[in-house]
Order: structure tokens, then sequence, then C-alpha cells
């Protein structure tokens, strides 16, 4: 039977295959799994020439995942969207720290995060979907801080979508909750869980689950749990490597491991690559399951590279599906085992097709706060936490191997008490950020419980 990147199969293998504008608008497949395409388009051998626009490359990685799913045309508008203010001519440019380190600046958009460049698609492609359809939209999405400020300013007022957005109380930047809670737009609603990242990830799953909240509208997110996000972050693997003019090691600074997986899923594609490097903060999951075999669930901590705080990450997922030959079943079994005794422990042939996709590593915060003084001392840089927990871990990496490419997620800005603690001084603001100004925040406070999460967006929906 022949196999398709423009179908979609459930990591856990008991929902029917569907296309792009369905998974798109579904977020999640039925049977709790992600959506995976059913094969690996690939991209043309001169996919990183140089000399093209952003959008080009973006149009040749991402047209194989849509196939005929959406309207005709829809792609081309969508990427028009794509790119909208930004302040960059590059979107995503190449910067030479020293000798074979370079980092990728994704922070040029609208909320000065690397979340702009796949929100913005997926925000044109929904519209495109509904209006092919006439259906209406209801989008939950969990956040650590980028992704709801990033889906907030992409969906603020669209006609045939209503947004919710659950952040954990007090555990995102001041900036980050300012740049959600001050849009006024009737068809958005924040909500601050009085829990960590994981809580709101767990309640989105389980509202997504909730047939009382469908009510004639389509339910989905716009996490990377989404296939729609992850297709969109892969057009800046190809761009850095087009800029670099060859392959390198990219170390990604790491939360729900959306962003690391969209760069394996070019490598796949066929994109030259040397290495991926997932670096995490002091919450460890991940780079505890690559490296000693349990996959373990701990309680998030609170850090400076807040984005990251992230204990379940949810695109652990694919990666494990990937790994284990696409094998349905045994992705349910680490998953459902995980979800239940909040441990499992992972088979010797697994690990190791694991480590072949990735490397992990944990920086704790004092590594952090050295990186931030580093990056300003050696190179007269201001780096964000995420962006400085990415070198910290790229600068341990022999270089001799090739270069090597740190992303550069978001701007100082966001974060600028954290950074003026180490440098003793706050950030120049991005143009983005000085202009939130002191808006009135709307906001709603909810408990951890699944009980809680559906009032609210039941209330918002009424
Ligand atoms: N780091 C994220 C957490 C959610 O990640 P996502 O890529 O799955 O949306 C954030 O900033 O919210």
């Amino acid at each position: 039977m022949s196999t398709s990147p423009d179908r979609y199969l459930s990591t856990r293998g008991d929902a029917a295959p569907t296309n792009f504008a369905d998974a798109l608008l579904r977020g999640i497949a039925p049977d709790g799994g992600l959506y995976m395409p059913q094969a690996w388009p690939a991209l043309p051998v001169d996919a990183t020439r140089p000399a093209r626009t952003y959008a080009e490359m973006a149009r040749e990685a991402i047209s194989p995942f849509i196939g005929d799913a959406l309207p005709v045309g829809a792609l081309d508008r969508a990427l028009e969207r794509l790119t909208q203010g930004f302040d960059h001519p590059a979107v995503t440019p190449l910067v030479e720290l020293e000798p074979g380190l370079f980092v990728l600046e994704l922070f040029h958009g609208p909320t000065a995060a690397f979340k702009d460049l796949a929100m913005q698609l997926v925000a044109a492609l929904s519209d495109e979907a509904l209006a092919a359809t006439g259906q209406k939209l209801t989008l939950l999405t969990a956040t650590s801080g980028d992704t709801g400020a990033a889906a907030v300013r992409a969906f603020a007022g669209a006609e045939r979508i209503n947004l919710v957005v659950l952040h954990p109380l007090d555990r995102v930047s001041p900036v980050q909750r300012k740049q959600m809670t001050t849009v006024q737009a009737d068809n958005v609603l924040n909500l601050a869980v009085r829990g960590d990242f994981d809580d709101c990830q767990r309640l989105v799953k389980g509202l997504l689950a909730e047939e009382s909240l469908r009510d004639g509208r389509r339910l989905s997110s716009v996490n990377s749990i989404n296939w729609g996000r992850l297709a969109g972050q892969i057009p800046y693997y190809i761009s850095a490597t087009a800029q670099l003019g060859q392959a390198a090691t990219f170390v990604v600074p790491t939360g729900n491991f959306g962003d690391a997986f969209a760069g394996i899923a070019a490598r796949k594609m066929g994109l030259p690559v040397k290495g991926f490097v997932a670096a995490v903060n002091q919450n460890d999951a991940l780079a505890r399951a690559i490296n000693e075999g349990v996959y373990a669930r701990r309680p998030a901590v609170e850090s400076g590279s807040v984005s990251m705080d992230v204990q379940a990450p949810s695109n652990f997922e694919r990666l494990v599906y990937e790994a284990s030959g696409r094998d349905a079943e045994a992705v349910r079994a680490v998953f459902e085992t995980f979800a239940r005794d909040g441990s499992v422990t992972l088979s010797s042939d697994l690990l190791a097709a694991l480590k072949a996709e990735v490397s992990a590593v944990s920086i704790d915060e004092a590594a952090t706060q050295a990186e931030i003084a580093h990056a300003h001392a050696a190179w007269g840089r201001v780096v964000c936490p995420h962006t400085a927990v990415a070198l910290a871990a790229a600068r341990r990496l022999d270089r001799a191997n090739g270069p090597v490419v740190a992303l550069s997620t978001a701007h100082p800005s966001k974060f600028g008490a954290f950074v003026s603690d180490v440098l003793g001084f706050e950030p120049e603001p991005a143009p983005v950020i000085r202009a939130l100004g002191d808006q009135p925040e709307r906001l709603t406070i909810i408990d951890n419980t699944a009980e809680a999460a559906l009032a609210a967006v039941k209330g918002f929906a009424a």
C-alpha cells in the first residue's frame, strides 16, 4: 500500500487516518495520540540553495503535508501572513558569535519569540480550513509564556475562532503575561491556573476530549501537539542550513520538545544535519529519559527560563513513535504507563534508537546565569535565559565535528528581571515589547481541576 505525507496517523494507532485540515482542526487524535504524517516527504536536493525568501523555503517544506486538503491557493495566502510583523529582512537571521558557533535568531516576530513563525501560519491555515466548510472553532492552549502570547496575537479578533489560553498563575514572566492579558479581544479568554505548565497541558488534553464543549464547533489546540504547529517550525532549520551553507549540529532550548522535533522532521525529509541536542533547564525529565532510560515525572521547579518549565514534554511521544519504528502499541504502553505511574522504564532497543535521534543535556540555573554573563562579556550580546541554556550546552560541544547552531528562541526583554539580576541592567526592549505599555489586563484565575477548567470554558462559550 502506498503511503503519503498528507495522510495522518495517530501515534496510538486507534484513530482513523485523516487529512491535514482535519488534523489541524482536531489538534490531538481521538485516541489521545498525536498525529504524524504517514510518510516523510523528500525535500528537493537543492532545498538549501541560497538567495531564496523564507516564504519560498516554507512553501517547499510545507506543501507536501497539506496535499489537496485545503482550498487551492490557501498555502500561498497563508505564507503572505507568515512573516507579517517581522522586523528583520532575513526573518530568522543566523549570526556567528565566534568561529564555528552561531545563534539562529528566531525572535524577530510580533511577540518576540520563535512561536510567531508557526502560529501566524496556523492561524491563516485554520481560517482557510474553516471558511471552506463554514465551521467554527474553539482553540484550547496551554502555555508557559511564549505560545500563549503568540496565539493571542495571531488569533485575536478571528471571526470564526475562539481562543482559550491556560497559563500557570505567577509562573510566566510579567511581559509574557501582559502580551496575553492586555489584548482586548472578545474571542480570547485567559485562564491563570493554580498549578504548573504540565497541569495546564493536562487540562487542555482533558478538555479536548470533552464532547459537551463542541456544541457545533470544532475543538482543537495550537500547542505543538497540533501537527500544523510543527510543520510551521520546519522551515527555519532549512533557512539556517541555507544561510550556513553546510550541515550543523542544532542545540535547541527545549520545553514541550516541539521545536526540536520539527528539526528532526526536517532531517527525516532529507535536510543535512550533523545532530540535535535538546538543552533543558533543571526540569530535566527529557534528559533523564534519554540519558538514563527512565521517563519519570517530577513536579516542575520554577526557573528563569520559564517557558521550559516542562516535565512531561508532549512531543516526546512523537519521538518515541519514530524511534520505535512507528510501533503504536509500544507508544501506547510507554505513555499509558507514564500517565498511570508517573514513570516508565524504556527498553534498551528503544533507548538506543532515541539516542540516535537526539542527545540531551540539562543546564541548571547557575550555569544559565553564568552563560548570560559570558554572552555579554565575550560577544557583547544580551541573551534571554532560554538562549543561554542553549549556548551553555552548545559551548560544551566539539566544533571540530562541524558548526554548532544554538537556537535563540526569544528576545531578552521578555525576561528583563532575570537578565538584569545577572548583568545589572535591563535589556533594551524589543520594539514590540516597548509598544505593550500599561493596558488593563483581563484574566480569570482558576483552580487546577478539570471541573474548574470546564466551567470556565463553558462560561466563556455562553
Ligand atoms: N514553551 C511553551 C510551552 C508550550 O509549548 P508548545 O510548543 O507545545 O506550544 C510556551 O512558551 O508556552
